[in-house]
């Protein structure tokens, strides 16, 4: 076998004439434009040489590609390179790798997604292993398919299965993929290259068609159809995210490859490529994406050297609400779950919650009969530690006082192996928690968010005793069970709760003093964020809600605004969704709706607060409602860096997007301040605390940034945590 070799494209031909060009480009074999000029190099080379009969195309390391390495988007274009990203698409793939007079087989393992599976579209068939994992993931950074994508796409697998892959960044594993024909067939791992190997090799003997995506037309829809499908992706995708555009652009880009052919469609595809790699939701989008990575970087935690410890059994303490949703989350990710409740009913009730949650993912068609078989298996309610004895972490979740959490805490210690985690889900402060115990090294926060099964964060509170191992070991877990974890230092309500008791203040300050609920819940939503406060409220429940509050204002007397909103509204037995009442009232299906009674207690809670309405605050706009809501939101989210609680701004854009459904696009409640200007938001906050009071007075982390000409998200020099 003769070999020639690329850092990171490597060429080798076999007996057989068959050429192997293998990207290599570790850990994920993302393409840069330089690996595309290469692999060009090396595809047209292959085509040169006589010897080489067919192609084979591979990533190393059974991963085929993580796609396009997206630093290279949400800047400006850089030199000549990037701005030939767009149309490498018709040069290289199109005219070269397509056109191409030998066939060309991609042999997929691993992930395949965004301008990886583009890359194998253009080939001649795909053969796949059963685990890999495709998709057209490019929205989900602002951008679009821009190597062929919207074109090969809706030709292999219809307009139809095409628009859903790709406005929902679809990921399917490569079974699902030979189900609807996007890959040809299916190999084991071992005998992958052998399959796609012998499967040019019958191309080449026409035993097997020659396939040219961009060309066929087999599984295209009627023209009718399709542009009815196009217009229904649209009305659709407006209804969803009224703020972005770029899908909009991609059916715009899918729509003229059917109408004026597919040629037409790669220079549209071309051309709106370069226009959104720049936008701000690119930009936006792109950021949060390596925030989410970052937060698994904790100062003083070495990620590389210490390994994450194996956990398999976990114990809940609590079995109300959050502890059963809890139990729910571990349990789905397989963990063995042991419930301790107090009683007999306490704990038949815990444990029928997290059968029932189980059961509504059946019905929902989330989990198979069978996995729900295996949950019930893996969950055993106790009333006592004795089955403490081996496990690996315990959860405290329950509402008790600091006084019963002490003792809980005192017992773990009994019962508890000496490795086994101790952590607590709540805003108390952990150090008062541990208090009775001599295991300080190994207490920590472990906070979940409310419903546990859905909110996609996890925060872990660590104190300045917890052990950097305890820290790992929890990154890793929240990894198993699906969640983004962040890491935070120990203060009252730690980071995500702060943030979002602000979010609720100020939008409580605005009705109070005039504003309507609907219309602020509106002007958030049409903001961005998934829920307006008082809706979010109402999901979370007025009794949890009143219980943060009371913690706050009890803590940061000086700052809170003290409404007695909450309070006459439970008084008048508004739970919220529970009890399908709170500041809306809702259906069987909890479909919400406004209810004018409301308007009466917000009068009640005035009359007691002796608050009078401001005239002003009637007509605010949308954007003065959000800004006067959010920007107290980010003076929070200030002061949380500024003690030191967050360790980088840019978690606190996780936490903002994943705890409080911040709108990811805007790249979190920092990132989205520092595209105001500093200067502008202390302004805005300086000018309505002179009017309005202290709910807006801008914290001195924000005035010295604002002062300095600092954005929020540049590097903090460490503040040292006041622990
Ligand atoms: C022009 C084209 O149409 C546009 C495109 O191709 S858009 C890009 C589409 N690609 C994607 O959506 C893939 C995104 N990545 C992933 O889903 C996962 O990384 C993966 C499934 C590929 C691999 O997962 P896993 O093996 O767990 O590795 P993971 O830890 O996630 O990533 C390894 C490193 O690669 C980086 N990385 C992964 N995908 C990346 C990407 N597309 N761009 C830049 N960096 C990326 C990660 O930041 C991480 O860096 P770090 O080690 O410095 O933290």
């Amino acid at each position: 076998m003769k070999k020639k070799e690329s850092s990171v494209v490597e060429l080798e031909v076999g007996e057989d004439g068959v050429a192997i060009i293998s990207i290599n480009n570790p850990p994920v074999n993302l393409l840069t434009v330089n690996l595309i000029f290469t692999l060009k190099d090396r595809i047209e080379e292959a085509l040169l040489r006589d010897e080489v009969k067919a192609i084979v195309l591979i990533g190393s390391n059974g991963k085929f590609s993580g796609g396009f390495d997206v630093t290279a988007f949400g800047g400006r274009p850089e030199g000549n390179k990037q701005m030939k990203l767009g149309f490498v698409s018709i040069d290289f793939l199109t005219d070269t790798l397509e056109a191409s007079k030998k066939p060309i087989v991609a042999a997929i393992d691993g992930p395949t997604f965004g301008g990886g599976l583009e890359l194998a579209l253009a080939c001649h068939a795909r053969i796949s292993t059963v685990s890999a994992k495709l998709g057209l993931t490019e929205l989900e950074y602002g951008v679009i398919p821009g190597l062929g994508g919207t074109q090969r796409l809706p030709r292999l697998v219809s307009i139809h299965k095409a628009l859903e892959m790709i406005l929902m960044s679809k990921r399917v594993s490569g079974k699902e993929a030979l189900d609807f024909c996007l890959v040809d067939a299916i190999a084991p791992a071992d005998m992958l290259l052998g399959a796609a190997r012998q499967w040019a090799l019958d191309i080449l003997e026409c035993r097997r068609p020659w396939v040219v995506s961009l060309y066929k037309t087999d599984r295209l829809e009627p023209l009718a159809e399709a542009r009815r499908m196009f217009r229904t992706a649209r009305t659709e995708s407006q209804k969803q995210n009224p703020n972005l555009f770029h899908p909009l652009l991609c059916i715009d880009v899918m729509e003229e490859g059917i109408v004026s052919g597919p040629r037409n469609g790669l220079w549209k595809e071309a051309k709106v490529l370069e226009e959104v790699r720049q936008s701000d939701i690119c930009r936006g989008l792109v950021h949060i994406f390596f925030a989410r990575y970052r937060t698994s970087k904790v100062p003083e935690v070495d990620g590389k050297s210490l390994l994450p410890r194996n956990m398999k059994k976990v114990a809940i303490v609590g079995g109300g609400l959050v502890g059963s949703g809890i139990a729910t989350v571990l349990i789905l990710s397989n963990f063995d779950v042991v419930m301790k409740e107090v009683n007999e009913k306490c704990l038949s009730d815990g444990i029928g919650r997290v059968k029932a949650n189980l059961q509504r993912y059946v019905e929902v068609g989330k989990i198979s009969h069978q996995k729900q078989k295996e949950g019930y298996m893996l969950l055993k309610g106790v009333l006592s530690y004795d089955s403490f004895n081996d496990v690996d972490l315990v959860i405290e979740a329950t509402e008790g006082n600091v006084y019963l959490k002490q003792q809980i805490f005192a017992e773990l210690e009994r019962y508890c192996p000496r490795n086994c985690i101790f952590s607590s889900n709540n805003s108390s402060n952990l150090n008062l928690i541990g208090e009775r115990t001599k295991s300080h090294n190994r207490i920590v926060g472990v906070n979940f968010f409310s419903p546990a099964p859905v909110m996609p964060l996890l925060e872990v509170v660590r104190t300045d005793r917890t052990s950097p191992q305890v820290i790992v070991d929890l990154i890793a877990f929240g990894r198993k069970i699906g969640k983004t974890t962040v890491v935070v230092g120990n203060s009252t309500g730690f980071a995500i709760n702060r943030m979002f008791f602000l979010y609720l203040q100020s939008a409580i300050w605005l009705i109070e003093h005039g504003a309507d609920v609907y219309v602020i819940d509106q002007a958030m939503t049409r903001f961005g964020m998934q829920l307006g406060p008082f809706r979010m409220v109402d999901l979370l429940g007025l009794r949890v809600t009143a219980a943060i509050a009371a913690h706050f204002v009890e803590n940061f007397p000086d700052r809170s605004y003290k409404s007695r909103l909450i309070q006459v509204m439970e008084e008048d037995n508004r739970e919220g969704e529970p009890n399908h009442r709170g500041f809306y009232v809702y259906n069987d299906n909890y479909k919400a709706s406004p209810d004018p009674e409301v308007m009466k207690l917000i009068d009640s809670a005035r009359n007691i607060s002796n608050v009078s309405i401001n005239s002003k605050l009637d007509n605010l706009s949308e954007g003065d409602i959000a800004e006067m809501v959010l920007l107290p939101v980010l003076n929070e989210a200030c002061r949380i860096t500024g003690e030191g609680i967050a360790y980088k701004a840019s978690d606190l854009d996780v936490a903002s997007v994943l705890g409080m459904g911040f709108p990811a696009y805007r790249g979190g409640i920092i990132f989205w301040a520092d595209s105001l200007g500093t200067r502008y938001i202390c302004s805005q906050l300086e000018n309505w605390s002179k009017v309005y009071g202290e709910l807006f007075k801008p914290c001195a982390y924000l005035v010295q940034r604002a002062y300095s000409g600092t954005s929020l998200g540049s590097q903090v020099q460490q503040v040292k945590s006041h622990l």
